[in-house]
């Protein structure tokens, strides 16, 4: 999902995590910008990583969990074959619904900031990540793990695998953007007449995007207005529906307790003497 600042990216971001949240998915957030996007929505994220330390390190147990998957489904394969209880399936969607695992959905908020370096060894950490995030996007989603990449721009000149990743996403959305190359990253090689349509769009009307996927067909989206006040109430209602996820448990953030309305003394003291 691309978009200028003040496009409305942050609100799109805000409505799809809130619709997942009321569903049996678990939720994961990179948000290298200290989490100042994601960390609202904590009580209902299975993990949080808000610096590229972090998130080099999340990322490993992810794409575990889509290895073990893989071969869960293997195993379940195997089970009977040539017999009524066989179980032809290749994802994750096959399985029967006691066996399932949830699906993931990994969010990743300004994907520029876990492109940048600074020194040789944070270039080795990128080339790393970025091997890690095309393999979940590639392999991902018969395991039930999908990806949403949030940017202003996703181009080349974020560095060596970017546009390799952004081959691999399917869906794409692009909000206002700055210049028609902006526009030709998120759509240019799906259909360039949403291309046009993208850079139509007028920056009177924030929330107002191009939705589109490599099936060709694309669509005009105006996301609806959700204030972050109400998107963080329903991640805090819903963290019950988290799903337990415990390959990703070290990574779930912590979320202070809500303090508890003042109820007044329980007990009111009387002078011994009036
Ligand atoms: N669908 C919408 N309806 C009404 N107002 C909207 C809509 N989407 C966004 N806005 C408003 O537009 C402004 C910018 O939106 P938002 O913060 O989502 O943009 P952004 O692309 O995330 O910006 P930044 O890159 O600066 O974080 C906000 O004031 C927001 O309330």
């Amino acid at each position: 999902m691309l978009g200028a600042t003040l496009s409305g990216k942050s609100m799109y971001l805000r409505n799809l995590l809130t619709g997942l949240a009321a569903q049996p998915v678990a939720l994961v957030g990179i948000d290298c910008k200290r989490g100042v996007e994601l960390a609202p929505f904590a009580p209902r994220l299975s993990a949080l990583a808000t610096e590229p330390d972090q998130a080099a390190e999340l990322l490993p147990p992810l794409v575990k969990e889509m290895e073990d998957r893989y071969d869960l489904i293997k195993a379940r394969q195997g089970i009977a074959p040539g017999t009524p209880e066989e179980l032809i399936t290749s994802d994750i969607w096959g399985l029967p619904e006691d066996e399932r695992p949830a699906p993931i959905v990994l969010f990743i908020d300004e994907v520029a900031e876990l492109f940048l370096v600074a020194t040789r060894k944070e270039e080795e950490r990128r080339d790393e990540m970025v091997t890690q995030l095309i393999r979940l996007a590639q392999l991902g989603r018969a395991a039930g793990l999908y990806l949403e990449v949030c940017g202003q721009r996703f181009g080349a000149e974020l560095g060596k695998g970017a546009t390799m990743l952004r081959a691999q996403l399917t869906g794409r959305v692009c909000h206002r953007v700055n210049d028609e190359a902006s526009a030709k990253m998120a759509l240019g090689d799906i259909a360039p007449e949403a291309v046009l349509a993208a850079c139509a769009i007028a920056p009177e009307l924030p929330g107002l995007a191009v939705a589109g996927d490599t099936s060709g067909g694309w669509s005009r989206i105006r996301t609806p207005y959700l204030s972050l006040a109400d998107a963080a109430a329903t991640c805090r209602a819903t963290a019950h529906l988290a799903p337990d996820v415990p390959a990703l448990a070290l990574f779930r953030p912590y979320v202070p307790p809500m303090p508890v309305e003042a109820s007044g003394p329980l007990a009111t003291t009387h002078p011994a003497t009036e």
